[in-house]
């Protein structure tokens, strides 16, 4: 395993190895059955290119009426729990001392992306966000506390784990395009990307 900083990002390289990797796509195919993947929309009403869902006790959504977490699934049931494999990666990689209320479940297909922004819905930003690889490679791009300016990116691999905290927390980042089809892990092929994050 190997750790990279960038800009106050830490990066944790093969986290999870294949088998671990596969288990975790098990856990979240259960999570899935029971809080489907949905297009979600902007504020402005543009349909996003990612499809997401959620675990936990809040899940992120948009719609016409805004970004927000939310205790139920648009169909207005309440998320399924994040499984435990999930919640160990939290404990080995964040220092923190709070769980994590909300793992939101970002599935990239081909051409799916997202633009650079800053993760800011949430009340204590001295909670770091913890995010989580799976499947096709992704150009993780780092920005700045303020928009523009320079960035760097960096390709993230299945088993990575990213942790936005300190300084990093507040930056915006995004992922310009994925590879799709550079991974065997998911069988219709893709991205997936967990983000653990304490909302309250
Ligand atoms: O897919 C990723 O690696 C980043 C996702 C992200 O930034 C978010 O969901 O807020
Ligand atoms: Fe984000």
């Amino acid at each position: 395993m190997t750790v990279l900083e960038r800009r106050g990002f830490v990066i944790h390289q093969g986290v999870l190895d294949r088998a671990a990797q596969e288990s975790l796509v098990a856990n979240l195919r259960g999570v899935l059955a029971q809080a489907p993947l949905v297009q979600p929309v902007t504020p402005r009403g543009r349909p996003m290119s990612v499809r997401m869902s959620a675990a936990g006790r809040f899940g992120w959504i948009t719609d016409r009426r805004g970004y927000r977490y939310s205790e139920t699934h648009p169909d207005g049931q309440s998320w399924p729990p994040i499984p435990d494999a999930v919640l160990a990666i939290w404990d080995t990689v964040s220092g923190s001392d709070r769980a994590p209320e909300s793992c939101l479940i970002n599935w990239y297909g081909e051409g799916a992306r997202m633009g650079l922004h800053q993760d800011r819905d949430e009340a204590d930003f001295g909670q770091p966000v913890v995010s989580v690889s799976l499947g096709d490679e992704g150009l993780f791009r780092m920005g700045n506390l303020e928009r523009g300016g320079t960035t760097e990116s960096i390709w993230l691999q299945s088993g990575d784990v990213v942790v936005m905290g300190g300084e990093a927390r507040l930056r915006h980042h995004g992922v310009d395009r994925i590879r799709f089809g550079s991974s065997t892990l998911l069988p219709r092929g893709g991205r997936i990307n967990l983000t653990l994050r304490v909302v309250t």
